[in-house]
């Protein structure tokens, strides 16, 4: 049993695609009320982490507690209702082009919520002002900067109040006052929510900055875990690498596959050398 400021649990979580495996015996806690960076090189399977979470993919063997609910062993309903409790904003989380920031905002209430159209403006005034762009409410998409656009699809995201919001890159693309914009809110808006945050991320400051625990992923496992803090500490030569953004290091940059030798058909001629 997960302890009561636990929200979310993943024990002993086994995943692969095929044959490949991506992520085995990982362990993660996210506690109520915190914010909680999940990062790692690209392709080590952070997304997987929240596509695991949301119910996308079924983990192999282990448990995904959310809230006293195994994800992996609900139905069609079951997950219809845990998701709704729960917030995404994916990579590059995309508008509907034709539709009013206002309105794209309204669309998750429209969808899920049965609200007479005072309150509904209400609320959609409330998520838009909790993002500084209730003024903007009767721009098209093509209308805002970038940073707006992500910071409405923020508003979007949190339109139902979720328990957990999770943000996959939510910084990608930005420049830096939109990122330290967008970090900021995300660090507001889950306290403003009562929420817990995962939030999958590259960016070692932004993260650092608003985050209260942090994981990284490495080969398929929890490289390591702790407060910024505490991480800001370690000696862990791939860990270092990650956070001082090194580009030579334990991190691999190629793609696990056959050797060099062997794709190039040298391995046969032993007196053949790569220039
Ligand atoms: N649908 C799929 N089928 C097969 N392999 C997949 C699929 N989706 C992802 N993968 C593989 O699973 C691994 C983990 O992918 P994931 O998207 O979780 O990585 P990530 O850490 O989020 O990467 P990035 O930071 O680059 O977005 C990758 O090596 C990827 O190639």
């Amino acid at each position: 049993m997960p302890s009561p400021d636990t929200l979310l649990e993943l024990r002993d979580v086994d995943f692969g695609y095929a044959e490949r495996l991506v992520l085995s015996g990982l362990n993660m806690r996210f506690r109520r009320g915190q914010v909680v960076a999940v990062m790692g090189g690209s392709g080590c399977g952070k997304t997987t982490v929240l596509r695991l979470i949301g119910g996308l993919v079924k983990a192999r063997s282990g448990t995904i507690d959310f809230d006293g609910r195994d994800i992996g062993t609900l139905d069609r309903k079951g997950l219809y209702e845990v998701r709704r409790r729960m917030g995404m904003l994916f990579q590059f989380g995309a508008l509907f082009t034709d539709l009013s920031v206002f309105e794209n905002v309204a669309f998750p209430l429209r969808e899920h919520a049965d609200l007479p159209e005072p309150v509904l403006r209400d609320l959609v005034l409330m998520k838009l002002n909790a993002v500084g762009l209730r003024g903007a409410r009767d721009l098209l998409p093509s209308e805002i900067s970038g940073g707006m656009a992500r910071r409405v699809a923020l508003a979007r995201a949190i339109a139902l109040d979720p328990q957990v919001m999770m943000y996959d890159e939510p910084f990608a693309g930005l420049d830096p006052i939109s990122l330290g914009i967008t970090a900021n809110l995300i660090r507001t808006l889950n306290a403003a929510l009562g929420a817990t945050t995962i939030l999958v991320t590259h960016d070692v400051p932004e993260s650092f900055a608003i985050a209260d625990y942090v994981y990284f992923i490495a080969n398929g496992h929890i490289a390591a875990e702790g407060t910024p803090d505490e991480l800001r500490q370690t000696s862990d030569p791939a860990i270092r690498q990650f956070i001082d953004g090194a580009p030579d290091g334990p991190f691999r940059f190629h793609y696990p596959g056959a050797a060099l030798a062997d794709d190039f058909g040298l391995a046969a001629s032993a007196d053949r050398r790569l220039p």
